[in-house]
């Protein structure tokens, strides 16, 4: 019979006292500290931390996506392009995250979903920052955080300069591209409006990759983005129409019916209408 292993007999470290720790590094202890149920319901806590991991991730999306923002408005478009990658990433590792949320029946949320009184992820400042640094802003979706003037300033902040798409039309008008009334806002806070000529502008690009390969692959990262953007709403309304129905939702509104007409919305529409005219 072997002694059993002694990981400290190849050096690993056993002593924390006066050293930081993996715990300490990670602030473990607030992380793990923040859930909380409001009922005895098992399920509660697969919810909230889903809802978590879910939030950890929108704050990276959105730490990449600024990142992103800067890069492009620099002129530096590779950096941009590892960036980008990585938030089409992290929508795939939240899409996947619903096969977790999936296994919670109607009967088992039913037993909780009282508890979350008129919470509602409607109220999530992070997607909404999300939505409106990709270039989907309706100053009206302000609202549920006008009691938190922290966060309101954190949004309208975004409001006030150009989406990733502005950017990315700003970039191409630096470079030659006629981009119509796109090139002549001055105040970013709605959603700008589809433009014939930012189409053709698209229109070039795709039709010589090989001239114009870094608009055209900037392009593809934003198309790239979009495509598991999509899927995480779709995801989310079916996941939502599988366990609650047509029951309007905490937050409000119509429920499955307002998700599925989220479902419309188109983040980058011209780089979808240039396929058609290609
Ligand atoms: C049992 C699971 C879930 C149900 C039944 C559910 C239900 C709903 C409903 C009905 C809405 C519409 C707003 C309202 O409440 O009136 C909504 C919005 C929303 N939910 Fe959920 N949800 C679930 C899970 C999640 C998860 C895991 C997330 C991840 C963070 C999430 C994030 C959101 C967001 C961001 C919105 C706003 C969407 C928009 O305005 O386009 N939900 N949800
Ligand atoms: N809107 C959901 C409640 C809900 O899902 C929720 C509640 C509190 C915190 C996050 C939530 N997730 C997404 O909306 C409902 O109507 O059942």
């Amino acid at each position: 019979m072997s002694e059993p292993y002694d990981p400290a007999s190849e050096g690993a470290q056993m002593s924390f006292k006066e050293r930081m720790s993996y715990s300490d590094y990670l602030h473990l202890e607030k992380v793990l500290d923040a859930q909380t149920p409001l009922s005895s319901a098992h399920d509660e806590m697969l919810f909230i931390i889903q809802h978590q991991t879910s939030e950890l991730w929108m704050k990276l999306a959105l730490h990449e996506l600024g990142a992103a923002i800067r890069s492009i408005r620099a002129d530096r478009l590779e950096p941009s392009f590892k960036m980008l990658s990585r938030v089409a990433r992290i929508f795939e590792q939240l899409n996947n995250a619903w096969d977790v949320l999936r296994t919670m029946t109607p009967s088992e949320y039913t037993e909780f979903r009282d508890a979350l009184g008129q919470s509602s992820g409607f109220q999530s400042w992070q997607y909404r920052a999300i939505e409106f640094v990709a270039g989907n802003r309706n100053p009206a979706m302000l609202g549920p955080h006008k009691h938190r003037p922290d966060l309101s300033q954190k949004l309208e902040a975004i409001l006030a300069e150009p989406s990733l798409y502005d950017e990315a039309l700003l970039l191409l008008a630096r470079n030659g591209f006629d981009i119509g009334a796109d090139a002549r806002r001055t105040d970013w806070r709605e959603t700008r409006a589809e433009s014939e000529a930012v189409l053709m502008a698209w229109q070039t690009v795709y039709r010589d990759p090989q001239r114009y390969w870094m608009f055209y692959e900037l392009a593809e990262k934003l198309v790239d983005f979009e495509d598991y953007f999509r899927r995480w709403r779709f995801n989310h309304v079916t996941t939502v129409e599988r366990i609650i129905g047509m029951k309007r939702g905490t937050g409000g509104t119509s429920g499955a019916s307002y998700l599925k007409k989220m479902l419309e919305v188109v983040l980058f529409p011209e780089l979808w209408t240039v396929r058609t005219r290609l």
